[in-house]
């Protein structure tokens, strides 16, 4: 390859990379455009480097929460951990003032279920009653979660698209744990897709 185009192609990746990713290392943008036949792909880490970063920054994956009086505490602190790379939308409740939880669960429930959302966190004191809640929505498969690994579990075996979380019972940081858990593993599929797709009766 010409060095001209070698050099204009990494001057105009290294702006890219510059102008989006301030935060990342300067090491990252410092390429010797002599070396790039020893290094192919590094282009290749450049660029998915770059979709990625793309992807959280632009098109932040939207989250839905909602919590009763016992989970509010738990929900603000869930909400704060996760507001910088993720799109939560609120619904509620406000305050530690005793509520229903129904009245906030539906809200978030179908708007997991009407793709506006694309997971949902539920919270209250024991979890059981937001999750009891949200699946009585066709299209939710809300599991309670009380540790980090029945979260990935939730996600793995029953593509799980909400979790519900007992606020009462659990520390602050396995709550994020959780929750981490939850937004970072994908769905199996294979032999638990069958599975998946009884489960919804009538
Ligand atoms: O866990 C719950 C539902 O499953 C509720 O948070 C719990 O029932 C609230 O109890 P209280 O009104 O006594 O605060």
């Amino acid at each position: 390859m010409e060095p001209i185009f070698i050099t204009t192609f990494f001057n105009v990746t290294k702006h890219l990379l510059q102008m989006f990713f301030q935060h990342l290392p300067t090491s990252l943008f410092t390429i010797n455009p002599q070396k790039f036949k020893s290094y192919p792909h590094y282009t290749y880490i450049c660029v998915e480097i770059c979709l990625k970063k793309f992807n959280s920054k632009i098109m932040k994956r939207k989250i839905a929460i909602a919590a009763d009086h016992a989970g509010f505490e738990y929900k603000e602190i869930v909400k704060n951990y996760l507001s910088e790379n993720f799109d939560v939308q609120d619904f509620g409740t406000f305050s530690t003032d005793s509520v229903d939880y129904p009245d906030f669960v539906h809200p978030a429930a179908t708007s997991v279920e009407n793709g506006e959302n694309e997971l949902g966190i539920l919270l209250c004191g024991s979890g059981n009653g937001v999750q009891i809640t949200a699946n009585k929505h066709q299209k939710i498969r809300c599991a309670l979660c009380w540790m980090p690994e029945i979260a990935s579990l939730a996600r793995q075996h029953n593509d799980a698209n909400m979790i519900s979380i007992p606020a009462r019972f659990i520390s602050k940081e396995v709550a994020i744990e959780i929750v981490n858990k939850f937004l970072s593993t994908d769905f199996e599929g294979g032999r638990h897709q069958g599975r998946v797709d009884k489960i919804a009766f009538c």
